[in-house]
């Protein structure tokens, strides 16, 4: 069976543009929010991934493996590690587009095992748009921004509008995130596309 699933994007896309607003390269993206799984300060176990803009509509993230995140002893699981690709990938939406965006599906392809104690070094790319759908790629490597590929990933997010996050999330955590968002420039709502 081949590893590739099919041609990526899938279909015929829009060439991805940047958002006029969105953070310049080498920018440090922080946290987007502190209770996320992903990158989330507040998160003893959570994945803590940082996160960095690169050139060319990429995202650099970096995820060091801990105890908290095995599957079989001593590597990293699998699951865990699509988490890590959910974040970089959904980094890299939300912070180039500005378009608030869920995932619709992630695939990921296990090269090599990632065992505890080591970083992926993950790129994530914007490959294009198609209307509400936006297809964007990944490789992680491990140890090192040129060391060999452990895990490549391929995501379909579909913008939505906010009122996704209000009507199924928690309003009270929108709150708290809202005020957040307020003290930190790259996040603020005028600056999002919000028309899906
Ligand atoms: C600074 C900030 C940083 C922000 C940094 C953020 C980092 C965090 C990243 C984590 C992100 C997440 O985990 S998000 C959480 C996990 N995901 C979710 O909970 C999403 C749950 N699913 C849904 O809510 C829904 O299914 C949606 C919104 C994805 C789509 O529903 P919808 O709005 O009704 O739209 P729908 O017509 O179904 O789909 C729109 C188009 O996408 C296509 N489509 C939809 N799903 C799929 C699919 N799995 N595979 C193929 N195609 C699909 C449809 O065929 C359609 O194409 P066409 O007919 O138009 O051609």
């Amino acid at each position: 069976m081949s590893r590739v699933s099919g041609p990526w994007p899938p279909v015929d896309v829009e060439p991805p543009a940047a958002h006029p607003k969105a953070p310049a390269p080498g920018t440090d993206l922080g946290v987007h929010y502190d209770e996320c799984f992903g990158c989330g300060d507040d998160v003893e176990a959570g994945l803590h991934l940082r996160s960095t803009v690169g050139e060319g509509n990429t995202v650099h993230s970096k995820f060091t493996v801990t105890p908290a995140h095995q599957g079989a002893p001593g590597l990293a699981h699998g699951g865990l590690l699509a988490c890590a690709f959910d974040e970089a990938l959904g980094s890299a939406v939300g912070n180039l587009l500005r378009r608030p965006a869920v995932t619709g599906k992630l695939e990921t392809d296990f090269r090599r095992p990632v065992p505890v104690g080591s970083t992926l070094y993950i790129e994530a790319r914007l490959d294009g748009t198609a209307g509400r759908k936006i297809y964007v790629s990944a490789d992680g490597r491990l140890d090192a921004a040129d060391g060999p590929i452990a895990v490549s990933a391929r995501g379909l997010f579909v913008q939505v509008g906010f009122e996704h996050f209000s009507t199924h999330g928690d309003p009270q955590a929108l709150d708290k995130l809202a005020e957040a968002n307020r003290k930190n420039e790259r996040t603020r709502g005028d600056e999002w596309e919000i028309n899906p």
